[in-house]
């Protein structure tokens, strides 16, 4: 172990190119621009795999078996509906509760209402993780529909992950191509190694706290605008520029300003997020299909005007923002969508972290006062 002094401490802000664990649960790599989950290329696991699969192989570390994949899904099935309960505290909620607060308010009533929350054996943990897979679905779609004043949808158990999940939030199965660029999104969003939300969700449970409020930590952390929160921004960026032939002179104004421009730029990748060009595929699909150049043409307009004024490239919540307003999911609930996805590796990495765990805490350089005291009280 190293030990530091106070005299001349290396302050590395925002933990900038600090490793500060080992993990075999995925690998960002900038170098190649790549990224592995457990070793598959995330390119290769969205052509072939279910969001199930994925889901198991990131839990697990391999890809599951025939029986296993069976096993996951009909655990998953059953447990689709929303829990009257958590409808009941969703329903005391006001519509205008932005989706991530309704979100991170459903985990924490389905952990209090969890006889094993305290339980923190790998096999209550997946458990856990399955139910809260299994949940988030019905919580998003609800609160997506309630806003708009529909019924809740029942689940149906003759859908997968992905068809199910949009059936429940807008009564119908839309046409596959659709289906399937949700499902690649899910995929996508899964699994990013010790981003924010999942160094939350590591930090929480080195405590030995328990794996919902590792979550709900980290639905915290996922909903600020540099990090999950970016896909909704993205929207409202589309919103405000308005049409292709203004996105140049918008972006002056917003660089002037000192504005991020939201969906851009990345802690890691410096030239480029792997994930974008496959979720980029399945936007041009549904660009095509809901017959919507304009939106194509903005987004291609912004990014050549960025990349050729900062030379920063887009991130994951580029493409994935107006993929989700084309499927018609509102804005707000895009970020929401990310935490589904997302729960499959903020679990496995609770899991992780328990299995040789260390408290996580991290050193500061004092820079207040110098030591000081009070004023002696004047006697009288
Ligand atoms: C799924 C995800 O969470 S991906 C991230 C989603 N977040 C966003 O899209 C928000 C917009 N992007 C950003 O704010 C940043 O790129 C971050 C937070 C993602 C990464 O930030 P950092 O690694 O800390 O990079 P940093 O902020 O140091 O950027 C380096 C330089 O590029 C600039 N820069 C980086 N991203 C952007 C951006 N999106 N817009 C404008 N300038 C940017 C910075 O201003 C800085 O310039 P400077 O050196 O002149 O000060
Ligand atoms: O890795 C990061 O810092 C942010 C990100 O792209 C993700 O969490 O998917």
């Amino acid at each position: 172990m190293t030990t530091q002094t106070q005299a001349d401490p290396e302050i590395r802000k925002g933990l900038a190119g600090v490793v500060v664990d080992t993990t075999a649960i995925s690998k960002v790599n900038p170098e190649t621009n790549s990224l592995l989950y457990r070793g598959y290329p995330v390119q290769e696991l969205a052509a072939r795999c279910s969001f199930e699969e994925v889901a198991h192989l990131l839990w697990h570390g391999e890809l599951p078996t025939a029986a296993e994949l069976a096993d996951l899904e009909r655990a998953e099935r059953a447990q689709r509906a929303l829990a009257p309960n958590v409808r009941a505290v969703v329903d005391a909620l006001p519509t205008t509760a932005h989706p991530m607060d309704v979100v991170r308010t459903a985990v924490s009533v389905i952990g209090a209402d969890d006889p094993t929350t305290a339980d923190a054996s790998r096999a209550a943990n997946l458990a856990k993780a399955v139910r809260l897979f299994a949940q988030l679905p019905a919580v998003v779609a609800y609160d997506q529909r309630r806003r708009h004043g529909q019924e809740l949808v029942a689940p149906r158990d003759d859908l997968d992950y992905a068809a199910n999940f949009l059936w429940m939030t807008f009564g119908e199965v839309p046409d596959a191509v659709v289906v399937d660029a949700f499902r690649v999104s899910l995929i996508l969003y899964a699994e990013h190694s010790f981003n924010a939300s999942t160094f939350t969700a590591r930090v929480i449970t080195s405590t030995l706290s328990d794996l919902y409020s590792a979550v709900v930590g980290a639905i915290g952390a996922l909903k600020g605008p540099l990090h999950g929160g970016a896909n909704e921004a993205v929207m409202h960026v589309f919103d405000e520029i308005g049409s292709a032939d203004e996105a140049e002179a918008w972006l002056e104004r917003a660089l002037a300003e000192k504005r991020k421009i939201m969906g851009f730029g990345h802690r890691v990748y410096k030239n480029g997020d792997s994930r974008v060009p496959t979720m980029k595929a399945a936007l041009d699909k549904l660009v095509a299909h809901y017959d919507r150049p304009d939106l194509a043409a903005l987004y291609d307009a912004l990014e050549r005007a960025m990349v050729a004024r900062k030379n920063i490239q887009p991130n994951l919540d580029y493409p994935s923002g107006p993929a989700y307003h084309l499927m018609g999911f509102d804005t707000a609930t895009f970020t929401p969508l990310f935490v589904a996805s997302r729960v499959t590796g903020w679990t496995a990495h609770v899991m992780e972290q328990l299995e040789a765990n260390a408290l996580i805490r991290p050193l500061s350089a004092y820079v207040g006062p110098a030591e000081r005291h009070m004023e002696e009280p004047a006697t009288a």
